[in-house]
């Protein structure tokens, strides 16, 4: 029928006759269509649910079981109802203007009730979805329903002009229910780790697999792209959909005919005005949560380059990212939970740059992949224990200046290597006789951008780069593929992206994948191809999550008290460190009101420095400017009051100086005392009997393999135990600290011929200086 026949048909209010001879038979056709395809979509979820059932009912939950029955006759019933309304509907339906004129009409109530996105989407109509019955046992991320979009193909639009084809997603409650992520037993710990279960949902056959969320989000349009004169092809709807329209120009009549619009469905889609604070706390602030119970996370950012994944992860000074918002929220946590036991937090930073893994903290050789109990870990990581977000901050940006960026045409800071932040929460604890110790993995990940060779540069090095990291996301794409259609091999070990993922996309992990995407119809093909893979990871499903990374160790009686000791040793240790810090910081004041007050720059020697703090390059190189210019200089040139105070403040930093050095020795007996005390505790252990041996074994596994690892590594000059970052952060001549890691390290540049940020900054200290280079991460170039 022509299309102003339809347009006057659902014009007119009147209903279609029940029997008109002379209507089309393509409308009953096509709503015949809609009603199979409902059925098909019903049929499914009754399989899924007898899957569920199944899995019930084998698990023991018998009272589960019952559950699932009800629910699946309720749904046949309901399917009864939709089907005697629909037959009706049918009936009444068969002249095509009143078919349109319903799914218009349910098109404006439900899906174009927010305004904004009917200037976009008018022409997408469709029928009602099949809607699943609210699994009970979901405990996953509940967000209200959305509203049920209509599908409808190749449905002329308001303007009768352009036919669209929007082929409409099931939205994510009609999917089967994420289950609960209660309890996880992942990868970073391995051995004999004692299952613990949890009261709720324990057992359940419910909660044999989780689900990866997705979220997306738009960044706003650039200026850059403003100046190409770009349209939005993008709309977020009800804070979940997202509507992606293809432009096609007015005279390119071959295409007109075939423009299509896309429609996607997540569990959160954030619009261009989202803040930092709403994506952090929607997607990631669960994880955290876990994270200090003892199960492993992981939040990774997707797209393509420019999209705004690092800016999603770190952020500017004024508006931090996911990354720096997590850790934030860690210490908080850790501070509030710190009077009931021993937080330790410990990072590493790496970066996967055409397919070698380096250390971001302590830059050098390439790391080689290894599989252990732990899963897969890159031998020889730094691994630096933080006791304060500022530290991780200073860590964070260390890191970030040695990771590498170049400017592509796309992106002037693009970031050309995949780098994945690690924060290991251990937390220990005393439960009657038991030393309870639980381990939390958080890894923070932001992925490179994918590009087209064309979007970016033909140069040599930038198309290697490219190359490498379209492989790597292309293995990565693979391994989704593989996930979903349940293939029994998984090709995790195609790239080194990959086998740094495996457990976060086919393990026991809390797994949120971030799609960052560009508004602009200019991008429009990443844009799809960034919601397509968003749209498939959708479907993983994770292994179960019934467990936390928990050892308890039984204590004998005889060593209970020990063990006691043990932990109140630590906590003070911890207060101990606090307090020196606090030391440090008035002593920085104090000579900083000292540098004030001595105008007159003197030439001295500078004064022996023996406070060694866990400060940066930066700041040690403060504090000699501040020696050469304050102390030991010639007391007849200044004035008698200048003098007297200039003595008085020297007499304060001496004073602190001292004081903070008696602390660190006290500091460090307490530490050879925890440590001897330690190996006591282990040696006894082990003499008493063969089957705690075991435990003891398990100990080395988990907890102890860390500690034995620091030692191990310190000696090698690669991970520092904490007493030695205390006591000797200066830098040897041949294993460079994360602390001498110098901006300007030409070594950086010199050993690989890449770029690193430093460089970058180092190169342009003016001029659009990476994000990655400010205090806060701070890219100040903003959107242009
Ligand atoms: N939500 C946002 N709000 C404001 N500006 C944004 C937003 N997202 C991205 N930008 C800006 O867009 C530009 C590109 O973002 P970003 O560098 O994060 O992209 P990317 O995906 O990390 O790119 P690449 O993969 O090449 O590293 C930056 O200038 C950034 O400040």
């Amino acid at each position: 029928m022509p299309v102003e026949t339809r347009s006057r048909g659902s014009a007119s209010a009147a209903p279609a006759p029940r029997h008109d001879a002379g209507a089309p038979r393509e409308g009953v056709a096509s709503d015949h269509h809609h009603r199979l395809k409902e059925k098909m979509l019903k049929l499914t979820l009754q399989y899924e649910q007898h899957k569920q059932l199944l899995a019930a009912s084998q698990g023991g939950g018998a009272a589960a079981a019952r559950q699932h029955r009800r629910s699946v006759r309720r749904l046949n019933v309901e399917e009864e109802e939709e089907e005697a309304v629909n037959d009706e509907n049918a009936s009444n339906a068969h002249g095509k203007a009143a078919a349109e004129e319903r799914g218009v009409a349910m098109c404006r109530q439900d899906a174009f009730a927010v305004a904004p996105v009917a200037a976009v989407l008018s022409e997408n109509v469709a029928p009602p979805q099949a809607r699943a019955p609210p699994s009970k046992d979901s405990h996953g991320v509940v967000f209200p329903r959305p509203a049920e979009p209509q599908e409808k193909e190749n449905v002329v639009g308001r303007t009768g002009r352009i036919p669209m084809s929007c082929p409409i997603k099931k939205p994510l409650s009609a999917l089967p229910a994420p289950p609960a992520r209660k309890l996880s037993l992942g990868g970073a710990v391995g051995g004999k780790m004692k299952a613990a279960r949890e009261e709720n949902g324990a057992g359940s056959a419910e909660a044999a697999e989780s689900r990866i969320l997705v979220f997306v989000r738009l960044r706003p349009m650039s200026r850059k792209e403003k100046e190409a004169g770009s349209r939005s092809c993008v709309k977020i709807v009800n804070k979940k959909e997202v509507y992606l329209t293809e432009f096609a120009s007015e005279n390119d009549y071959l295409r007109l005919k075939r423009l299509r619009g896309r429609h996607f469905c997540f569990d959160s889609a954030f619009a261009d005005s989202t803040t930092q604070k709403e994506v952090y706390t929607t997607s990631t602030a669960n994880l955290v949560e876990g994270v200090l119970e003892g199960k492993n996370g992981t939040v990774f950012c997707y797209g393509a380059t420019g999209a705004g994944k690092t800016y999603t992860m770190l952020g500017t000074i004024e508006n931090p990212g996911v990354m720096v918002l997590a850790i934030k929220d860690l210490f908080s946590k850790v501070r509030q939970r710190s009077h009931d036991g021993n937080h330790s937090i410990q990072l590493s930073y790496l970066e996967i740059y055409n397919e070698t893994v380096r250390d971001l903290l302590s830059p050098g050789r390439p790391l080689h992949l290894r599989e252990d109990k732990q899963g897969t870990v890159a031998a020889g990581l730094s691994q630096y224990r933080a006791y304060s977000t500022d530290e991780v901050m200073e860590l964070l940006q260390q890191g970030n200046k040695n990771r590498t960026t170049e400017p592509t045409r796309v992106n002037e800071t693009s970031s050309r290597s995949h780098a994945i932040l690690q924060v290991v929460v251990e937390y220990r604890y005393m439960h009657g006789v038991n030393m309870v110790t639980r381990v939390g993995k958080l890894s923070l990940i932001d992925l490179a951008g994918s590009e087209r060779a064309l979007a970016t540069d033909q140069r040599t090095q930038r198309s290697i780069e490219g190359a490498n990291i379209n492989r790597s996301l292309l293995a990565l794409s693979n391994c989704i593929n593989s996930l979903v259609e349940g293939k029994k091999h998984i090709p995790y070990r195609n790239s080194k992206l990959t086998q740094l993922l495996k457990d976060s996309l086919g393990g026991s992990c809390n797994t949120v994948m971030i799609a960052n995407i560009s508004p602009s119809n200019l991008s429009f093909g990443e844009t799809q191809n960034t919601l397509h893979w968003a749209d498939r990871a959708k479907e993983i499903r994770t292994k179960a999550l019934t467990t936390t990374n928990e050892e308890v160790l039984n204590v004998p009686d005889s060593e209970t008290d020990q063990a006691k000791l043990l932990m109140e040793l630590q906590k003070e240790n911890c207060v101990l460190r606090e307090q020196l810090v606090k030391q440090q910081q008035k002593l920085l004041t104090v000579q900083a009101q000292l540098l004030a007050s001595n105008t007159s720059p003197q030439q001295s020697p500078a004064p022996s420095s023996h406070v060694s703090t866990p400060c940066t390059a930066q700041r040690k190189v403060k504090r000699s400017i501040l020696a050469v210019n304050c102390f030991n200089s010639p007391v007849s040139r200044r004035p008698a009051a200048d003098n007297a105070q200039i003595r008085e403040l020297q007499t304060k930093v001496k004073t602190l100086e001292s004081e903070i050095e008696k602390m660190k020795k006290e500091h460090k007996l307490q530490l050879k005392q925890k440590d001897d005390f330690i190996h006591d505790l282990i040696n006894r252990r082990k003499a008493s009997n063969n089957s705690e041996e075991a435990i003891g074994d398990k100990r080395v596994a988990t907890r102890a393999s860390l500690r034995k690892a620091q030692r191990d590594t310190s000696a090698a000059g690669e991970l520092k135990s904490p007493s030695h970052r205390f006591t000797s952060p200066a830098p040897t001549a041949k294993k460079r600290t994360f602390w001498d890691i110098g901006g300007n390290s030409p070594s950086v540049l010199a050993a690989n011929g890449r770029k690193t940020r430093s460089h970058v900054a180092a190169e342009t200290p003016k001029k659009g200086s990476s994000m990655l280079l400010q205090p806060g991460f701070a890219r100040q170039r903003a959107i242009h």
